[in-house]
């Protein structure tokens, strides 16, 4: 039996435990301090077997996922690499940075173990093992970040049991990865977090704000709702990155005033397009979250029994919704539709069908 530990059964820990647990040769032993979450991951059946003790969850353990906030990564390390390990076992972490933790594994002793970063860029703003999913990471690109001390066979090994998330394995080295992370993950989780606040200021005067806030402002802001702890962490963590990027999104912004101060048209239409055309180029459809996995959008007249119909014509033709959201709907205005889908194949006879329906479809 392959023993595979998890420290920290949240949002993360608890969607790889649902990989892993069930699969032929593996027993995935949950740990939390408290015995209360202890008692949630059995009941909720997410682990084989959950502890509060640290020594029980790591003995004889082939592999070990680190799966707290950023900023406890270290010391649980510390606290397991003290106690006594299997030969071998692979110590791995799902931390949104991966430069401090490497380092702090060069420097340690790991006791016999073996230490290769991980990140897999797939989440949710919600945490806590009630949000985990065993569909979270499919088709999701999962970074690890193995230095070259890392044996080639401990690599292959934990390649090969992350086979069970469904994600694309890519090798980035650690400070790289905290580069590009920094601009694409968390600089958007601090514009998020402050353009929400600048609004919710307003909204203390006037609250038609929160009122009319619609499909543009919830696009761009779900993830200010992400764990507080867990940001934290993760900003605190990458600072250097940040304010350098930081720097250059003030530079940005006084761009794009200059631009609106002398009412320049065409760099306007010219900042839209090519946002656009990078936008487009984004690897849509190889996200991990199942309600964002294959999408289109419809234009629909606002009138009543619409989704009923287009719902009732997909299922006639066996085609799985997975989602259908309202985007915006507004009296006497065309209003659009999001739907999601399983497959590929779901949504190219989807779309099929309802441009044969004379709906208007985009994606
Ligand atoms: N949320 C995401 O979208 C996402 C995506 C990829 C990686 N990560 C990384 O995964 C790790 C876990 O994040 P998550 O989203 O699963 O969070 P979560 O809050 O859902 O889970 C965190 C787990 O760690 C435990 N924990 C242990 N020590 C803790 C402490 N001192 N403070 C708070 N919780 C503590 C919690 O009890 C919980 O089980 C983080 O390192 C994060 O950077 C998060
Ligand atoms: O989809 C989200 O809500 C996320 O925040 C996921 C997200 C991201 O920014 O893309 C967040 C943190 C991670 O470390 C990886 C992925």
């Amino acid at each position: 039996m392959t023993k595979i530990a998890i420290f920290g059964v949240g949002l993360i820990g608890g969607s790889l435990a649902l990989c892993f647990k069930g699969k032929p040769g593996l027993h995935v032993v949950g740990h939390s301090v408290r015995p209360e979450s202890v008692r949630k991951y059995l009941d909720r059946g997410v682990v084989d077997e959950a502890t509060t003790q640290l020594e029980e969850a790591a003995a004889d353990a082939d592999f070990i996922f680190l799966c707290v906030p950023v900023g406890s990564l270290e010391s649980y390390m510390e606290a397991i690499c003290a106690l006594p390990l299997k030969k071998g076992c692979i110590i791995t972490d799902v931390g949104s940075t991966k430069a401090s933790v490497a380092k702090r594994a060069q420097t340690m002793d790991l006791n016999g173990a073996v230490f290769i970063g991980g990140h897999p860029m797939a989440g949710s703003e919600r945490s806590g093992v009630e949000a985990a999913s065993s569909h979270l990471f499919e088709n999701a690109y999962y970074v690890l970040t193995p230095d070259s001390s890392a044996p080639q066979e401990a690599v292959d090994r934990l390649t090969e049991l992350l086979q069970h998330t469904g994600a694309h394995i890519v090798h980035v080295e650690a400070g790289e990865h905290d580069e590009i992370v920094g601009a694409i993950s968390h600089l958007p989780h601090i514009i998020a977090v402050a353009l929400v606040n600048q609004v919710r200021g307003y909204n203390e005067h006037n609250d038609l704000y929160q009122a009319l806030a619609a499909g543009g402002f919830r696009d761009i802001t779900r993830i200010a709702s992400s764990d507080p702890v867990v940001w934290r962490d993760i900003l605190i963590n990458n600072r250097t990155v940040l304010l350098q990027l930081l720097k250059e999104w003030r530079a940005n912004t006084e761009q794009f005033m200059h631009i609106l101060e002398e009412g320049n048209e065409s760099l306007i239409e010219e900042a839209f397009r090519t946002a656009g055309e990078f936008r487009e180029g984004l690897p849509e459809r190889r996200k991990g979250m199942i309600r964002a996995l294959y999408e289109c959008y419809i234009d629909v007249p606002d009138h009543p029994g619409i989704i009923g119909r287009i719902a009732t014509e997909l299922g006639n033709h066996r085609i799985n919704l997975s989602n259908l959201q309202i985007i915006e709907s507004r009296e006497d205005v065309p209003g659009t539709l999001r739907l999601s889908f399983r497959k590929q194949e779901e949504l190219d006879r989807a779309v099929r069908l309802l441009e044969s329906l004379s709906f208007k479809v985009h994606f």
